[in-house]
């Protein structure tokens, strides 16, 4: 038995009309950590979760959660996992306290175990316990699905783009409700489009390009990857020729006048780039620099492979 949070082999999927979502999947999510699945829209990260779930068939490969297969002992596997999926869903006639206690029933949680109100109370919603769901804010119905998903207090706590159309400040309470969790030991999955976000959260990151992990690796590890960095030259006259220098990564030509330089920022600065440019008798008209996202990332590790 695995004592992996989360272990996936060969993990594939081919939606029927031939789309193929996941390609031959590897993955661990060790136990107790805060785990960033990175990736674009269309990675396949949704996928994968609702195999998780339960909700999507796999064609190939197989997964455990908390030790127990999916295929084997899917009661167990879906009773140590809690997803909060996208869509918000739960019926808007009742009351976020019935809505946990209705979720808690089906998950044949006993009355004297169950922690409503306690859930109400970490998410901030403890005034709203009784008003219908219906009437709460889009934040507040994030949090009540977040709740709902720990009903059963599973060790795995899967979040599906939880802060997508979230303002900053929910956003910040959802980080502290998460890290509190994880400091109570459950270990928790994020997927994300951002970057910053991961790098704030997780311990690791592992990102998903066209349904194959490109990359898995402690955060600090993977964010020294984006090392890149991108600056945009204007110059005083048509290039005909590209300048070259040791010091460029990359260069090329946007329009008849601006130059488009990657350089290392460990090795290289900014001012280094501008006086290679000027040595092939440019003169600088504008200049304007930008960091690297995931999507650089993305670049420079597909480059690498
Ligand atoms: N039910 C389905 N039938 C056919 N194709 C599907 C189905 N669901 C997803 N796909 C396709 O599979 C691929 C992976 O989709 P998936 O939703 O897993 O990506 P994602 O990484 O979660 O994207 P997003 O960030 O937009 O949610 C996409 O090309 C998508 O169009």
């Amino acid at each position: 038995m695995s004592d992996a949070a989360i272990e996936i082999e060969g993990l594939s999927k081919t939606y029927e009309g031939g789309k193929q979502a996941l390609d031959n999947v590897d993955l661990t999510v060790p136990r107790g950590q805060i785990f960033g699945l990175l990736g674009p829209n269309g990675a396949g990260k949704s996928t994968l979760i609702n195999i998780l779930a339960g909700l999507v068939n796999k064609t190939g490969g197989r997964a455990s959660i908390w030790g127990f297969d999916i295929d084997r002992h899917p009661r167990n596997a879906k009773v140590s996992i809690g997803i909060v999926n996208q869509e918000i869903t739960f019926d808007p006639f009742f009351t976020p306290f019935e809505t946990l206690e209705i979720q808690a029933g089906l998950f044949g949680v006993p009355k004297r175990e169950r922690r409503s109100m306690e859930l109400l109370r970490a998410m901030h919603l403890e005034d709203k316990a009784q008003a219908y769901s219906r009437t709460l804010s889009g934040g507040m119905k994030r949090r009540l699905m977040v709740a709902k998903a720990m009903v059963h207090a599973p060790p795995v706590l899967v979040l599906d783009e939880p802060t997508a159309g979230v303002d900053i400040e929910l956003r910040q309470q959802l980080w502290e409700y998460v890290r509190g969790l994880h400091a109570r030991g459950v270990t928790v999955v994020l997927t994300t489009h951002y970057l910053e976000e991961a790098e704030e959260l997780c311990d690791r990151i592992a990102i998903i390009h066209h349904g194959r992990i490109i990359a898995n690796e402690p955060t600090r590890d993977l964010v020294n990857m984006a090392q890149e960095k991108l600056v945009e030259v204007t110059v005083d006259r048509d290039v005909t020729a590209l300048p070259e220098n040791r010091c460029f990564q990359q260069i090329e030509l946007k329009g008849d006048r601006i130059l488009a330089v990657s350089y290392n920022k460990t090795q290289v600065n900014a001012g280094e780039v501008l006086a290679a440019i000027q040595q092939d008798g440019f003169g600088i008209v504008d200049v304007s620099t930008r960091e690297p996202d995931l999507e650089d990332v993305f670049l420079n590790l597909t480059r690498a492979a």
